[in-house]
C-alpha cells in the first residue's frame, strides 16, 4: 500500500521528465556535440601542449556542464536514478525544499479521500507550481547553459588557435628536428670518423716508433759500414797496386804458356808421328791370339804355351801307332804372332796392347779389330766382355779411352765429335742393332759407297754420342736386339757378324787442323767348318754365308798384302761394310780366340792357320787423315 503513491509520483515524473526532456533535448545534444568537439581538442591539447593554465579555466564551466549532464542523466526510469538526480538536478540557487515538494505531494495525495476533490485540486496546483519552478530552474539552468556553451565555444575556438599556433610550432620543431637528426647522425658519421683517424693515428704512431728503432739500428750500421769500407778503400788501394804486379806477371806467364802451347803441340805431333812409326813398325795388320780357360779349370793337354815367350803357341798332337809296335809319335803346329795371350791373362792386359791402337783412331787413323774363332772360343767375351768393372771387354774399354783422351786434347784445343752405330750381318742381310722401333717396320739396309770413298750404310742408326754411359747405353740396347733375334732362332749370335763402329771427327780450330776417323770392333761368325752331311736347309744356307764371308776376308787380307790392283771387297757384306778399315788407310788388328779343350783340335788349328796367313800379310802404310 506505501508504494502506490510512489508509483503514481513516478509516472507523474515520467511526464514532467519528458516535457523538460524535450525542452531540454536539443541543448543537451548541442552540450554533447561541444563536448564531442572539446574531447579530441582537449585531448590534442594535452598531447602538442602543456597548457595547464588553460585546463584550470576550463574547470568551472565543465563543472557546470557535469551539473547539467547529471539533469539528464536523471531521465533514466530507475528509481536509484530518480532519486540522485532529482537530489542533484537541482541548480544551484534552487531552494531544496522546493525540489522536495513532489514527494510530500505523493504522500499527501495518497493520503487524500476519494472525495476530498478539493484537496485534490490544491495538490494539482501544487504540482503545477512545483512544475512551474522547475521549469523556471530549468530554464535558468538552460540560460546558464547557454552562456557556459557561448564561453566554451570562445573558448573552442581560442583553443583551436592556439592548437593551430602549437601545430605550426610542432611542424618547425618537427623540421628543426629533422635538421638536428641530420646534424646527429654528421656528428655520429664525424665522431666514429674519427676513432677510426685515432686508430690509425696510434697505428702510425706504433710504426714510426718502429722505424724510429729501425733507423737507429741503420744508422749504427752505415757507420760500421763506413768504417768497412774505409778500411777495404786502402785494402783495395793496396790490392791495385799488387794486381798490377800479378798483371804483369800474369802476362809473362802467358807468353810462357803459349810458348809451351806451342812446343806441346810440336811434342804432340811428334808423338803421333813416332806412335804412328811403333805401329807401323808392329805391323799396320797385326794378329793377337787368345786362349781361352778350360770350362772344367786346370790346363789344356794339347796347347802349350812357351814360357820365355809371349808370340809363340804350340798345338800338339800325339798320334797313336796304329800297329801299337812303334811307340805314339806328337806332332807339333808351331806358330807365332804379335802377342799370344794365355788363358789366365786379364781383360785389362788384353786391352793395353790395344790401347796403342785406339790413340791412333783419335790421331786420324782407321782402326779395325776383329774377333776370329770357333763358337765358344771366346769372341764375344774378348770384345764386349761382361758388365763387371774388371770383366769389361775390348769395346767399353775403348770407348772409355776414346772419351778420356778427347777431353785431354781439348785443353790443346781439339774439339771431337763421335757418332757411333750397331750392325750385325747375318745371312748376308744387314740388321740395325740400334734399332728400337716396330719389330714390322724394321727397315731394309744396303751399303753405299760415297763419293769421298767413305762407306755408309742406308737407314742405319747414326747415333751422336757425347759421353762414354751414352755408348754403353747403346751396347745395351744392341745386346737386347741381339738376345730377340737368338730366341727366335737358336745359337743365332754365333752365326752372325755384329760390327760396331765409332765414327770420329776432330778439329783444333786455333791451328786450322782436322782429322777423321773410324774405329771398327768386330765379333765375327763362328768359323767352325760343319760337315756337309750336318748342314742342311736353313743351317746350311748360314754356314755357307759365314765361310763365303770369312774366307773373303781372308782374301781380302791378302789382296791387299800382295797390293793387287783390285781388292774383292764387294765379294761379301762384311768385307764391303769394313772396306774403309782395311787397306793401306788403316791399322787392323784381329783376334784369334781359340777354346782348349781337346775336341777343338781341329777347329782350333784351321783358326791359327788362318790367323797365321793374315799375320804373314804386310798391307802398305797407313796414313792419317789429317788435313
Ligand atoms: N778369357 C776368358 N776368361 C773367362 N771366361 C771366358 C773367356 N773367354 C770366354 N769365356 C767364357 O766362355 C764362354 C764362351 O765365350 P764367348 O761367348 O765369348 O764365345 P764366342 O766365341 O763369342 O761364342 P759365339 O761364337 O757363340 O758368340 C762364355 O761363357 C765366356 O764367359
Amino acid at each position: 500500500m506505501s508504494r502506490l503513491p510512489v508509483m503514481t509520483s513516478k509516472r507523474v515524473l515520467t511526464n514532467s521528465n519528458s516535457e523538460n526532456a524535450q525542452v531540454m533535448a536539443p541543448a543537451q545534444k548541442k552540450m554533447r556535440r561541444e563536448q564531442d568537439m572539446h574531447k579530441p581538442q582537449a585531448a590534442a591539447t594535452v598531447i602538442g601542449h602543456r597548457q595547464a593554465p588553460v585546463a584550470a579555466s576550463r574547470a568551472p564551466h565543465s563543472e557546470s556542464i557535469r551539473t547539467a549532464g547529471a539533469a539528464t542523466v536523471a531521465v533514466g526510469p530507475s528509481r536509484g536514478v530518480l532519486k540522485r538526480s532529482t537530489a542533484s538536478a537541482a541548480p544551484r540557487g534552487v531552494n531544496p525544499k522546493q525540489a522536495a515538494v513532489p514527494k510530500t505531494v505523493g504522500v499527501g495525495a495518497s493520503r487524500r479521500k476519494p472525495w476530498d476533490l478539493k484537496g485534490k485540486v490544491n495538490d494539482m496546483e501544487d504540482k503545477i507550481r512545483n512544475f512551474q519552478t522547475k521549469a523556471r530552474s530549468v530554464n535558468e539552468e538552460m540560460e546558464a547553459l547557454k552562456g557556459s556553451l557561448s564561453h566554451s565555444q570562445s573558448r573552442v575556438s581560442q583553443m583551436e588557435k592556439e592548437v593551430e599556433q602549437q601545430r605550426s610550432q610542432i611542424s618547425k620543431y618537427e623540421i628543426e628536428l629533422q635538421a638536428l637528426s641530420h646534424v646527429r647522425q654528421e656528428l655520429e658519421k664525424v665522431s666514429s670518423d674519427k676513432s677510426f683517424l685515432q686508430k690509425e693515428l696510434s697505428n702510425l704512431e706504433e710504426k714510426y716508433k718502429v722505424m724510429e728503432t729501425l733507423r737507429d739500428s741503420q744508422e749504427t750500421e752505415l757507420q760500421a759500414l763506413k768504417m768497412k769500407l774505409s778500411v777495404q778503400e786502402s785494402t783495395m788501394t793496396r790490392l791495385q797496386s799488387t794486381l798490377r804486379d800479378r798483371e804483369e806477371e800474369v802476362h809473362s806467364l802467358k807468353e810462357m804458356v803459349a810458348e809451351q802451347k806451342e812446343e806441346l803441340h810440336t811434342g804432340e805431333m811428334e808423338r803421333r808421328r813416332l806412335h804412328n812409326t811403333i805401329q807401323e813398325l808392329k805391323g799396320n795388320i797385326r794378329v793377337f791370339c787368345r786362349v781361352r780357360p778350360l770350362v772344367s779349370g786346370g790346363l789344356s793337354k794339347h796347347i802349350q804355351l812357351p814360357a820365355s815367350d809371349d808370340k809363340s803357341i804350340v798345338l800338339a798332337k800325339t798320334e797313336e801307332s796304329h800297329t801299337g809296335k812303334v811307340a805314339d809319335t806328337q806332332k807339333n803346329y808351331n806358330f807365332s804372332f804379335d802377342r799370344v795371350f794365355g788363358p789366365q791373362a786379364s781383360q785389362q792386359e788384353i786391352f793395353e796392347e790395344i790401347s796403342l791402337l785406339v790413340q791412333s783412331a783419335l790421331d786420324g787413323y782407321n782402326v779395325c779389330v776383329f774377333a776370329y774363332g770357333q763358337t765358344g772360343s771366346g769372341k764375344t767375351y774378348t770384345m764386349e766382355g761382361e758388365e763387371y768393372d774388371d770383366t769389361r771387354g775390348v769395346i767399353p774399354r775403348a770407348v772409355q779411352q776414346v772419351f778420356k783422351a778427347g777431353q785431354k786434347l781439348a785443353a790443346q784445343g781439339w774439339e771431337f765429335t763421335f757418332t757411333a752405330s750397331f750392325v750385325e750381318i747375318y745371312n748376308e742381310t744387314l740388321r740395325d742393332l740400334l734399332y728400337t722401333g716396330k719389330a714390322s717396320k724394321r727397315p731394309e739396309h744396303e751399303i753405299r759407297k760415297m763419293a769421298s770413298n767413305e762407306v755408309t750404310v742406308t737407314n742405319l742408326t747414326y747415333e751422336k754420342v757425347y759421353t762414354e754411359d751414352q755408348v754403353q747405353g747403346l751396347i745395351a740396347v744392341a745386346k737386347r736386339n741381339r738376345s730377340t733375334a737368338q730366341t727366335s732362332q737358336n745359337d743365332r749370335s754365333s752365326r752372325s757378324h755384329s760390327v760396331f763402329q765409332l765414327h770420329i771427327e776432330g778439329v783444333n780450330a786455333g791451328r786450322d787442323v782436322t782429322c777423321k776417323s773410324t774405329l771398327c770392333l768386330v765379333d765375327l761368325a763362328g768359323s767352325e767348318r760343319m760337315m756337309k752331311s750336318q748342314s742342311q736347309g736353313d743351317r746350311f744356307k748360314e754356314m755357307t754365308a759365314i765361310n763365303s764371308s770369312l774366307s773373303n776376308l781372308g782374301i781380302v787380307i791378302t789382296s791387299l798384302a800382295n797390293k793387287e790392283s783390285h781388292i774383292p771387297y764387294r765379294n761379301s757384306k762384311l768385307t764391303y761394310l769394313l772396306q774403309g778399315c782395311l787397306g793401306g788407310n788403316s791399322k787392323t788388328l784381329m783376334f784369334v780366340n781359340i777354346s782348349p779343350e781337346s775336341d777343338s783340335f781341329g777347329e782350333t788349328l784351321n783358326s791359327l792357320r788362318f790367323a797365321s796367313k793374315v799375320n804373314d800379310c804386310v798391307i802398305g802404310t797407313a796414313s792419317s787423315n789429317k788435313k
